[in-house]
């Protein structure tokens, strides 16, 4: 595990928090049964297909809002139940729900922001499962664009997000020419 940023905002980065042959297995379950969906961004007053597909999970039933979209919850499945189960015992939090992203390929990409929806709570824990092809998660300072850090998120790793990272921190998972396949990314969060 390295500690990445540690002042008032905690982001830890796990490497192989599943091995090569589970994130596998995990990648190809979960591309199969998740009912992915593309929706519409409406962003300053102007509608965007948004750069990637999405699918949303929750236990009590809540949707989940950001960007002008309301998704609604599909109810967990036993293989995210199980994936939450091991993240909880690492994170020492118990997730509610998980937003999942599918990046089709390097053109797919999630813009700057910070998980800061209100239905989050003030410091929200957020844990992003990686699985599928590496890509380039970075983050920059709110308050100064110099503070910027860049971290290769790898094939069954974990990102725990805690503190006031989303108060500080603005994140993003940016495009790539490379040709690379496509990545799924579970981010887990408590809606409260
Ligand atoms: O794909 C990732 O690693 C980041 C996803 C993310 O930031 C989000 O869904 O809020
Ligand atoms: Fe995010």
């Amino acid at each position: 595990m390295k500690t990445v940023v540690n002042v008032t905002s905690h982001i830890h980065y796990y490497p192989n928090f599943y091995t090569n042959e589970e994130a596998s297995s995990l990648f190809d379950i979960l591309l199969q049964e998740t009912p992915w969906q593309q929706d519409y961004l409406t962003i300053f007053g102007k509608r965007y297909l948004q750069p990637r597909l999405t699918s949303w999970y929750a236990l009590n039933q809540k949707t989940y809002s950001y960007s002008g979209i309301t998704m609604q919850p599909h109810p967990f499945t036993p293989v995210l139940s199980q994936i939450a189960e091991k993240i909880a015992c690492s994170s020492k939090t118990n997730f509610n729900s998980c937003l999942m992203n599918l990046y089709r390929d390097g053109k797919d990409s999630n813009g700057w922001h910070a998980d800061n929806e209100p239905e989050l709570g003030i410091n929200p824990v957020i844990a992003s499962l990686s699985l599928g092809a590496e890509r380039f998660f970075k983050l920059k300072h709110h308050n100064d664009a110099a503070l910027q850090h860049k971290i290769l998120l790898e094939h069954g790793s974990l990102l725990l997000m805690t503190g006031d990272t989303q108060h500080q921190w603005l994140h993003t998972l940016a495009k790539t020419a490379k040709p690379i396949g496509p990545r799924i990314n579970l981010t887990f969060r408590v809606i409260l």
